[in-house]
């Protein structure tokens, strides 16, 4: 059995009186890419909270064979970033600035930065492609930017996780398609990626696997061609999918029926 770098047993989370999770299992290979899917309030974001350890969960969370729940913040960083959802891109802080700011747990307490840190920030930013909005600040920049500069900061992290919740909302079709090859050329280098999306069709390009929930439970787990092959779409979103295949594309796009006259 291959044992995943990120294993989640059991996973189970309540709050508010009501059980948002229920027993969610399902690990990630090293350099995996698994999307996690569902409807309005199915626990997804929820989900990748517990698993990155920043929500009180009852199961079992392991990277690499540690608890999370024994790693302090500074251990989860050095292994975990985040690309989260509405994110933290309204700080009054430059581009690079921000990234640096990233680079804090693998920093002694106090200590400035490092020629290396230096060299891995603008490592980061050449990668997410913001180099020349380095020195604008975080607060001028329209969301497609916005989201490239966080994943920039994300990557100047140095971790080999990368959590993604919603990494393409309120983006235009260009920034989309931009964000996308941005995260698989990520994921390609060897990342291993775990993202929340509403959309069908970046979740069945970008990832090998999908995860789906629905009312805090796991309904399907498998490979994205799986998915492919059977009414499973149509269950998960109770709403009947067709699916078109597009000439050069390796995998059908999907579109609910009703939106197909
Ligand atoms: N602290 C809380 N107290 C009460 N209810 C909560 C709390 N946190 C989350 N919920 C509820 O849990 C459910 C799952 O929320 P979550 O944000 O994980 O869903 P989601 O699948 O990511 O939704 P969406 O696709 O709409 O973003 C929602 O009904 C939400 O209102």
């Amino acid at each position: 059995m291959v044992i995943g770098i990120l294993e989640v047993r059991d996973l189970s989370y309540s709050a508010g009186g009501k059980e948002i999770l229920s027993h969610v299992s399902f690990s990630v290979k090293r350099g995996g890419f698994l999307t996690v899917i569902g409807p309005n309030g199915a626990g997804k974001s929820t989900l990748l909270k517990c698993a990155g350890g920043l929500l009180p969960y009852n199961g079992e969370v392991r990277i690499d064979g540690r608890s999370v729940r024994d790693m302090n913040e500074r251990e989860r960083a050095k292994r975990v970033a985040w690309l989260h959802q509405n994110g933290a891109g309204r700080m009054p802080f430059t581009v690079r600035r921000f990234a640096a700011m990233s680079r804090y747990p693998w920093r002694p307490v106090l200590a400035g930065e490092s020629e290396a840190d230096r060299k891995i920030v603008a490592g980061a930013l050449a990668r997410a492609g913001v180099e020349e909005l380095a020195e604008r600040s975080l607060l001028t920049l329209s969301g497609g930017e916005r989201q490239r500069a966080l994943l920039a900061a994300a990557l100047a992290q140095g971790t080999d996780i990368l959590f993604l919740d919603e990494p393409t909302s309120f983006l235009d079709y260009r920034q989309q398609v931009e964000m996308m090859a941005l995260i698989e050329r990520i994921n390609a280098e060897g990342m291993m990626v775990l993202m929340v999306t509403h959309d069908i069709n970046h979740a069945l390009h970008a990832s090998g696997e999908i995860l789906a929930i629905k009312e805090g439970k796991a309904v399907w787990h498998g490979e994205t061609d799986e998915l492919l092959s059977t009414s499973a779409l149509s269950e998960i979103f109770e709403t009947e999918f067709k699916f078109f295949s597009v000439g050069g594309q390796r995998r059908p796009y999907a579109a609910p029926a009703g939106f197909v006259s």
